[in-house]
């Protein structure tokens, strides 16, 4: 299904011959780029059955790249799409708060490419904002009975989907290109986003959520402000309170306090 392009292909990190920035690649974590494939989670769930360490697929095209709720997503080339398959252990609900791990490691790599964080906003469950629109998503998915999470992130570096293509009622897609001019090639996106997943991984493996959370909160959009959760079933509208300790959305509405753990969120 993946067609590998074997100048960057492979586990070496040079980065001088490829002539990316200063970082340093995660020790141990694989690096795969890919010319063209399906879609890079399937590809990391072809992997998952020999998976031995942390290992990042980069696909510089996807024919059948998705999103969440199984929806599509589109990937113009020069957007960025990757996602990093990796072993896990303990029990599902802590696994799944490597959401906040990979949106804040996207944040933070926002940051390095832009020298800037003012305009990066976090929208739960796991989306990223750029001056209030989507510039990014992200997608969890589990194999192997769980002992292996697939984190697939899609930005939108230079591209948009049109506006035809957006889910009525969602946030405008934005690019990172057209904000802020920032031209950033996917390869050396990736190399600063292993870098800062890596630290905020170990991080989360070593103090917990309670510091992941922290800082997502810090970066939170739209916090104390109305929000409204849609789940398939029901829509709940009320002040956005906080994320609690098991990563669900907290909405205070009239009748009293709500803990939400999945739904789409409008602003
Ligand atoms: O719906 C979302 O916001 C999440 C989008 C995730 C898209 C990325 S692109 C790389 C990886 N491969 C996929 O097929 N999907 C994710």
């Amino acid at each position: 299904m993946a067609s590998v392009r074997p100048a960057s292909g492979g586990s070496t990190f040079d980065e001088k011959k490829q002539g990316r920035g200063a970082m340093t690649w995660p020790p141990g974590h694989e690096r795969r780029v890919l010319a063209s494939v399906d879609s890079t989670m399937a590809e990391a769930a072809r992997r998952s059955a020999v998976l031995a360490g942390p290992e990042w697929i980069l696909a510089e095209r996807q024919q059948a790249a998705r999103g969440r709720r199984g929806r599509t997503w589109r990937m113009p080339e020069g957007n960025f799409g990757a996602t990093l398959a990796m072993p896990v252990n303990g029990a599902a609900p802590v696994v799944a708060l490597r959401s906040f791990v990979a949106a804040l490691a996207l944040f933070d790599t926002f940051v390095a490419v832009t020298g800037r964080a003012e305009p990066f906003a976090l929208k739960w469950p796991n989306d990223v904002l750029l001056n209030g629109g989507k510039v990014a998503g992200i997608l969890l998915e589990t194999h192997q009975g769980g002992r292996v999470l697939a984190i697939g992130f899609g930005v939108n570096l230079v591209e948009t989907p049109a506006p035809g293509e957006v889910e009525e009622g969602a946030l405008a897609p934005v690019s990172l290109a057209s904000e802020t001019g920032a031209a950033v090639a996917p390869e050396v996106f990736l190399d600063h986003l292993a870098a800062a997943y890596a630290r905020r991984e170990a991080d989360f493996r070593t103090y917990g959520f309670a510091p992941v959370r922290e800082a997502w909160l810090a970066g939170a959009a739209r916090l104390g402000q109305s929000i409204t959760a849609r789940t398939g079933t029901s829509e709940t509208t009320g002040t956005f309170e906080t994320v609690d300790p098991s990563g669900n959305l907290v909405i205070l509405t009239s009748k009293g306090r709500v803990a939400i753990a999945a739904a789409d969120v409008f602003f």
